[in-house]
This record gives structure tokens, sequence and C-alpha cells, in this order.
């Protein structure tokens, strides 16, 4: 947990720790370092997505993974931005609290 004071109001940020398959995809979309906050995960993953062109041109909440780590991860070889649950579920057993 790092705490940071923005406008006089405290506020806790947790810090969590990609496990080494997960942070190995959050490289490739260009993050560094070993921790980051739930947002910095969903926004790496985000341009991993865009970089490595896996969204449908023309249906473009459709991402397909099979046959990519992305999708090894997720056990899926496709999944509707529109259903998160798959990709929480993912992120529940790849990331661990940077506090321990
Ligand atoms: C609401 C948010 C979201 C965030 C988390 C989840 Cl579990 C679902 C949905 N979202 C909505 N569309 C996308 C998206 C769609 C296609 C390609 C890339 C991203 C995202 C995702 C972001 C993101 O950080 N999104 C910023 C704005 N996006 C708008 C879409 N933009 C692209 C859409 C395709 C065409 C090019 C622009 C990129 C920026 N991070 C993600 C990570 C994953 Cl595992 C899956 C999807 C996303």
């Amino acid at each position: 947990i790092t705490c940071v004071r923005s406008n006089k109001t405290l506020c806790f940020v947790f810090q969590l720790r990609p496990k080494p398959p997960l942070l190995k995809i959050l490289q490739v979309a260009g993050a560094q370092g070993e921790t980051f906050t739930l947002k910095e995960v969903m926004h790496y993953l985000g341009q991993y997505i865009m970089v490595r062109q896996l969204y449908d041109k023309r249906q473009q909440h459709m991402v397909y993974c099979g046959g990519d780590q992305l999708g090894e991860l997720l056990g899926l070889e496709s999944f509707s931005v529109k259903d998160p649950s798959p990709v929480y579920d993912m992120l529940k057993r790849n990331l661990t609290s940077a506090a321990m």
C-alpha cells in the first residue's frame, strides 16, 4: 500500500505484484517495474491487445486471444470486453498484494 496525498485528502493506493507470466505480458505493452495499481494493469493489458492486434477490427469489443500468451493466461480463445469477468478471474490468479 502506498499513501498518496492529493488536494488535502489521503488516499491509499494498493500496489499489486503480477506473477511472472502476467508481468511478461505487461512488459510487452511497455510496463516498467514490478508492482502496479489495478488501473495500470488494465491500461497495459489494453495496450497489449492493441499492440498485438488481438481485437477484431470490425467488432472492436471482441478480443481473439487464442494462440497468444494472453489466451493461455485467460484459458480462453476469445472474449468480449463487455464481459470483464474472465479477466478479473485471471487477475485474481495472477496478482498478489505487494504489501506482503
Ligand atoms: C473499458 C475498457 C475495459 C477495461 C478492462 C476490461 Cl476487463 C474490459 C474493458 N476497455 C474498453 N475497450 C477496451 C479495448 C478494446 C479493444 C482493444 C483494446 C482495449 C478496453 C480495455 C482496456 C483499456 O484500458 N481501455 C481504455 C480505453 N480503450 C477503449 C478502446 N480503445 C480501442 C478499441 C479498439 C479500436 C482501437 C481503440 C482503446 C482504449 N484495458 C483492457 C484490458 C483487457 Cl484484458 C480487455 C479490455 C481492455
